[in-house]
Order: C-alpha cells, then structure tokens, then sequence
C-alpha cells in the first residue's frame, strides 16, 4: 500500500430479527442484555474506542429506531455514528450501510455483526495491518478443530469430511471500499441475493480474500443458550453485580356497561350471552386493563391517550389492536414482557370455561409463553353494580423487566 494513507470506516449491521434466539418474543438479540448492558452497546463500545476507527454506520431495522437509541445511551461518542435503515436479508442492510458511507473520505470498510459483541481491537489492528500490507480483503476466521462429518436425512453419518483448509469465518470482514462497494452492486443488479457474508460477495466478484487469525472469543450470538453464555461470561466473578434488574409492574382497571345483546368479548374471546358490553370500541375491558397495564411499565399514559374514544376509526375496532401497540411500544423502550395477569369481575357469563383459550389469546397476542399469562374470574357476591349485573370490570397486572440499572 506504500504509504499510502488509509481510512477505516465502521458498518455494523444490526438490522437482523434474531428468530433463532428467540425473536419476536425476547426481541431482536442485539438489544438483549449481557452484563447488564445491551448487545449493540458493547459491540459499538469496541469500535468507538479503536483509535483507527473512521466513520461508524449502524445498520437498524426501521421498526427498532426507540431501542436503538435507548441502547446507546450513555455511550461516548455515539453521537457521531451514522445510523440508517437494513433491508430483509443481511446481504441487504450491508448493502445500505455501504451507501450510507459513500459520502465519507474512507478507502477501508471494516463490516461487522453487531450480534458479534466479543470483537477486540488486537484482531481489529490485526486486519489494519493486513491493509497496510496491501490486502483489500480481509477475513477474520478460525481454522475448524472439530472433527467434520456429513448427515443425511435418514439421521445417519454417511462420511467423514476432511477438515483440512477450513476455516469458520468472523466478522469484520474487511475490504478496500470501492471494490466491495462494486462488488455488492453486482450482486444487487443481478439479484443475486443468497450470500450470508461479504467474504463470499467478494470471491464471487473476483477479489483475493486473505485470511486473518479471527478470535476464540469472537462469537456469533445465534441462539438464545449463545446470549446467556454472554451473559455468564461478563457477569462471572461479579457476584456483587454493577447492575440491579430493572423490573417493573403496572396495573390497569377498567369497567364497562352492560346492554342487552348477544355476547361480550373477554380477553379477545367471544362469548354468546343475552347482553353485550357497550363501549366505542368492541368494549373488551380485559384487553384494556391489561393494555393500560403494560403501558404503565414505561410510563406511557393510558389507553385514552393513544386512542381517543373521539376518534371514530376505533368505533367497534377489535381491542387486540390496542394490547398489540402497548406491547410494541414496551419493546420500543427496551422491554421484556414477563407477566400478564388478568382478573375479571362478573356475575355473568361464566368465564371458567373460556379461560384456557383467553390465556391462548393473551400469549398469542403478546407473544410471549402461555405460562406467563394468567386470567382469572369471580363474582363480586351480588353486591354493587357488578353484582346487580350491570357491568363487567377487569383488573390487570403486567410484569416487564427492561435489562438492568446501575446499583
Ligand atoms: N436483514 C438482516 C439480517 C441480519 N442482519 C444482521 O446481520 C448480523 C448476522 O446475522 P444473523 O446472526 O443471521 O442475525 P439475524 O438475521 O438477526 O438472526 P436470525 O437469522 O436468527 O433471524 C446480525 O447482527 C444481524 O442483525 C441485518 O443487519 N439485516
Ligand atoms: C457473516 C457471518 O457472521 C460470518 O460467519 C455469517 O455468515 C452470518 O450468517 P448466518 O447464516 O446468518 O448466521
């Protein structure tokens, strides 16, 4: 490269749903917490602080914008990063954040997965000097140690693969600029869109690929056993924790009228009754007490603040929709649904019968496991407006845990 002057800019995509680790349930895997902290934060916290870093783009998911920015915070220097939207594959949302550095006066792009948390700057120095011995692509990679055998459908080992010359590649894949910004265009004009790294976009286009030592430590957190492993490792030997779990509890109340009519909607289930509950919406009081509930735990007001009972849209809509945005919105803020916890308070109709499929409904709805939702029913002994039958209420809890705080 004699002499000349070099300038790394940083891509790390983020963009990715993690439906391996767990997703949507726990949410996507770069925004869970390890050692207290998200993902995407230590990943970033490795480059912001590699003194040959040129410019940084995050590569998100247009949904996670509110969790991207609560995973930064407190973060030096993230400020500066470039943030701008993936697309649907990875090869896609690499593909953005290398127009998204076009504009830079970088001549290197280091690509890196933000699900790779464990990356360490003397592998990072070690591919810059790959660069400044003349390499335009670089590929961090482990040789394989495992013996490598090949299945087949029928459950059987059908033969023994040599693992000589094998290696299981890592990120930051790494390359001069302009020629693997070529190559991913190539590959987009000619839509050819099944290559899980830019190591192999760049073969494909002819580009010499040099291999670099990757790091043992340098792992892909894939599955969810991947991120508790993470987990293990930063917070072992800590057993006075820097952080305290953040849990939180909300709890939501809502009452409705009943009217003659042909049934009532409890916890999204419809249940044939000589009256109906009255309300703008289809006036399921489970579904709004729990909705209350969850946005309770980030403090986001209540359900009347996101849907107005003056908007006429909502005139007879299906309550489902109002849980579905509390829950989003509690992600969007980081968090985890743990616990929905409904009661209802009614003379009549029984519930009893209809409570499994309530609580089918609610773990569906949240995404989240059945034994995390629970419904309840009693009567309220014949006594007040409950018990003279003239309304329906629900009281709900929900449990939330979003990572942890600083003890
Ligand atoms: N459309 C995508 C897919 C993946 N990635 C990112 O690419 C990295 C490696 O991908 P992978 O481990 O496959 O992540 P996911 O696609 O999120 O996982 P899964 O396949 O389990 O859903 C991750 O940092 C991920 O966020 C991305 O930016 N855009
Ligand atoms: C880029 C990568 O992390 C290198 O190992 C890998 O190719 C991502 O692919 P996956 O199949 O989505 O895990």
């Amino acid at each position: 490269m004699d002499g000349e002057i070099f300038k790394i800019a940083i891509v790390i995509v983020a963009a990715g749903r993690g439906e391996r680790a767990g997703a949507p349930g726990d949410g996507p895997k770069q925004y869970r917490r390890i050692g207290g902290l998200p993902v995407i934060h230590h990943t970033l916290q490795k480059f912001l602080t590699w003194p040959k870093s040129g410019p940084i783009v995050v590569v998100i998911h247009p949904e996670d914008e509110a969790l991207y920015a609560a995973s930064t915070d407190g973060l030096g220097g993230a400020e500066n990063i470039i943030v701008t939207f993936g697309g649907d594959t990875r090869q896609r949302s690499v593909y953005e954040g290398l127009r998204a550095i076009a504009a830079t006066e970088a001549t290197h792009v280091m690509i890196h997965d933000a699900a790779r948390p464990f990356v360490d700057h003397a592998l990072l120095d070690r591919i810059a000097e790959g660069f400044a011995a003349g390499n335009d692509g670089i590929l961090p990679a482990m040789a394989v140690t495992d013996t490598l055998k090949r299945g087949g459908s029928d459950g059987l080992v059908h033969e023994t693969v040599s693992r000589a010359g094998l290696y299981a590649a890592q990120t930051p894949q790494s390359f001069r600029l302009s020629e693997i910004r070529t190559a991913h265009e190539k590959a987009a004009a000619l839509r050819h869109d099944d290559f899980t790294d830019d190591a192999s976009i760049a073969e494909w286009a002819g580009l010499a690929v040099t291999i670099v030592e990757g790091s043992v430590d340098n792992i892909k957190l894939t599955l969810k056993r991947d991120i508790d492993m993470a987990d293990e490792k930063l917070t072992q030997g800590n057993p006075a924790p820097h952080y305290l779990p953040d849990v939180r509890t909300g709890n939501g109340y809502d009452v409705h009228q009943l009217v003659s009519g042909d049934g009532v909607t409890l916890c999204g289930i419809f249940i044939p009754h000589d009256q109906k509950l009255s309300g703008h919406s289809d006036a399921d009081v489970a579904l709004h007490a729990l909705t209350d509930a969850l946005l309770a735990t980030c403090g986001a007001g209540d359900i009347g603040d996101h849907f107005p009972p003056s908007d006429m849209q909502w005139k007879g809509a299906a309550s489902r929709i109002f849980l579905e945005h509390a829950a989003r919105i509690v992600r969007e803020h980081g968090g985890t649904i743990m616990n929905a916890d409904v009661s209802l308070i009614a003379e009549a109709p029984k519930v009893g019968p209809h409570r499994q499929e309530m609580r089918e409904k609610l773990a569906e709805i949240l995404g989240i496991s059945l034994d995390r939702c629970s419904v309840k029913a009693t009567t309220n002994e014949k006594i007040g407006f409950v018990g003279r039958g003239e309304g329906i209420a629900a009281i709900a809890t929900a449990t939330v845990v979003f990572g942890s705080v600083r003890a």
